[in-house]
């Protein structure tokens, strides 16, 4: 179980400069020309988890494994797109396969950096952008509608099903019209079962990732384009980082020890990278359990709303057959007790705040 994030935008806002600095090892071409980008790039980050070590220290683990995200680098999309504009439809299919939307809008003036419209300008960019998604939406969703219309089920259960999608689409369709995203009807859960196959582009939740330029890194807001940014992204009710790509680039060519440095020559503390990952992670609405041994202390991400043993489950199957106990205990409190033995005597083995380590061993 992977799931991707997709990183989309206008071509030439810096995606890919992005995506090679968030994915070690990236390899995806950033160059100076739109359309750079043609076959998705995909990698996989790691969740930078502070609890993993302290975990690891205290169970003696040989190795820590932390939990991970796929990143996916995809082409520009240009005005059009969904009528076969630039790179065209072809495009949209890849953006179908993510669980959501890392949506790049430049903010950093260059004027040897081309934009494709000529100009920065966040608001427009990323009503294109959305704009495309809704068109594209608009399509599958008619098409959809037309076959269920010829549907011939005379099977009850079916036809309750193809009634939830008819009345699903027809709600969402209504949204999309006005130019909101499907992701803002609210629909009951028989409803969003119904519709889940087709892959709505306006379905998946979205993250705005102001791109800014190095001497802006320090203090954003400065920048009206990123104040831009963050009314847009309050609006549409998603989520906000800003991020230098270019920065970012620049410090995974630089040895480590050198980092900070040049950080602190930028007038900040940390890299955004991240922030930008943890964003992501909790915007697929995950959340993460441990298992911590000797061996080793492995992250596991798991689906918020999961309960212990539904988690325990996903981590191994022979807890969901029922032959091994699903043993819980709350990170703070393992922390406290210090091992799984002594929070077992204090009684502690249970969950009882947001965040469990299930153990093991
Ligand atoms: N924050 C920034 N400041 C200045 N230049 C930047 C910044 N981010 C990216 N660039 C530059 O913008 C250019 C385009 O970058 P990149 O190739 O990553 O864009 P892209 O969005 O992947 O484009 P395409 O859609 O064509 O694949 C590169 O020359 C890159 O160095
Ligand atoms: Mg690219």
């Amino acid at each position: 179980m992977s799931l991707k994030a997709g990183i989309v935008g206008l071509p030439n806002v810096g995606k890919s400069t992005l995506f090679n600095a968030v994915v070690e090892n990236g390899k995806a071409q950033a160059a100076n020309f739109p359309f750079c980008t043609i076959e998705p790039n995909v990698g996989i980050v790691t969740v930078p988890d502070p609890r993993l070590s302290v975990l690891s220290g205290l169970s003696k683990s040989q190795k820590s494994v932390p939990a991970s995200i796929e990143f996916v680098d995809i082409a520009g999309l240009v005005k059009g797109a969904s009528q076969g504009e630039g790179l065209g439809n072809k495009f949209l299919s890849h953006i179908r396969e993510v669980d959501s939307i890392l949506q790049v809008v430049r903010c950093f003036e260059d004027n040897d950096i081309v934009h494709v419209n000529g100009k920065v300008n966040p608001k427009s960019d990323i009503d294109v952008i959305n704009l495309e998604l809704v068109f594209s939406d608009l399509d599958q969703i008619e098409k959809r509608l037309e076959k269920l219309k010829k549907s011939k089920s005379k099977d009850s259960q079916t036809k309750v099903k193809e009634e939830a999608e008819r009345s699903a689409l027809e709600s969402i369709q209504k949204a999309l019209m006005d130019g909101k995203p499907a992701r803002s009807v609210s629909l009951t859960d028989l409803e969003k079962d119904s519709i889940r196959q087709l892959c709505l582009l306006t379905m998946k939740p979205v993250i705005y990732v102001a791109n800014v330029a190095e001497s802006e890194l320090a203090d954003p807001s400065d920048n009206p384009h990123v104040k831009e940014v963050i009314n847009l992204a309050s609006e549409l009710q998603s989520g906000m980082v800003t991020v230098s790509a270019q920065v970012e680039a620049e410090l995974t060519e630089l040895p480590p020890e050198e980092r900070t440095e040049f950080l602190k020559s930028l007038g900040v503390d940390e890299s955004g990278l991240g922030n930008l990952i943890r964003a992501t992670y909790s915007l697929l609405g995950l959340r993460t359990y441990f298992t911590s041994g000797e061996k080793e202390t492995k992250a596991w991400t798991i689906h918020a709303g999961m309960t212990a043993p539904q988690a325990a489950g996903v981590i191994h199957s022979d807890f969901e057959k029922g032959f091994i106990r699903a043993e819980t205990v709350a990170y703070n409190d393992f922390v406290a007790a210090g091992s799984l033995a002594a929070a077992r005597e204090k009684g502690l083995e249970k969950p009882r705040s947001r965040s469990f380590v299930a153990m093991t061993n």
